[in-house]
């Protein structure tokens, strides 16, 4: 299959640029996120309130198990590549694109988000060793890392779709 994964952190960019990438490359865009939010007819933050982190790790293996649409970009949570069995799905079923932001930055975009509950439950602290932990996982599963330190939402976009192009051949 020939789907465009955007991975990476809590605020890396994921949802803002897949969206725009999307327009670019004339695509269908799909958040995760928001698919859950329409699936299940609940806030994030509600689901891991009144179910759990667990419950919802399982609606997202759930979401790439049974997706079925090709040709497309799917912007994850920044959870996802916490399962071996959602990293194979999605390297196995596409082009997988980490954005990978410096922690510094990512902090001043999420800190005071409200509807991101892993954030509202956890310091500053606990949110860098996240980072860190989940670092590895993110290098593994994608095909392209993509810096996005100095560039703006446009620049990367404009680079995710030449790099994608590149890695396909045309
Ligand atoms: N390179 C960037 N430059 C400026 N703002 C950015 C950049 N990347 C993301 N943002 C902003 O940071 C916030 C979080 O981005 P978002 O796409 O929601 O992250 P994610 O989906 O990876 O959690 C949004 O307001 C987005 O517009
Ligand atoms: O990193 C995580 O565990 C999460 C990231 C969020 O998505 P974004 O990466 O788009 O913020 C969302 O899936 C949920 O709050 C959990
Ligand atoms: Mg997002």
């Amino acid at each position: 299959m020939n789907r465009i994964y955007m991975i990476g952190f809590m605020g890396c960019g994921k949802s803002a640029v897949g969206r725009r990438l999307s327009f670019l490359l004339k695509l269908p865009f799909y958040d995760m996120d928001k698919e859950i939010v329409r699936q299940t007819g609940k806030t994030i933050p509600e689901i891991f309130e009144e179910h759990g982190e667990e419950y919802f790790r399982e609606l997202e293996t759930k979401f790439l198990q049974n997706f079925k649409n090709d040709h497309c970009i799917i912007s994850t949570g920044g959870g996802v590549t916490m399962r071996k069995a959602n990293q194979k799905i999605m390297r196995n079923t596409g082009l997988v694109l980490f954005l990978d932001a410096p922690f510094r930055e990512i902090w001043r975009r999420i800190h005071r988000d409200p509807n991101r509950p892993i954030v509202r439950q956890s310091t500053r602290e606990e949110i860098e060793e996240l980072h860190k932990a989940r670092y590895r996982d993110y290098k593994q599963t994608a095909h392209i890392t993509i810096r996005t330190e100095f560039r703006t939402l446009r620049q990367i976009t404009q680079y995710a779709a030449f790099q994608v192009k590149r890695l396909k051949g045309e």
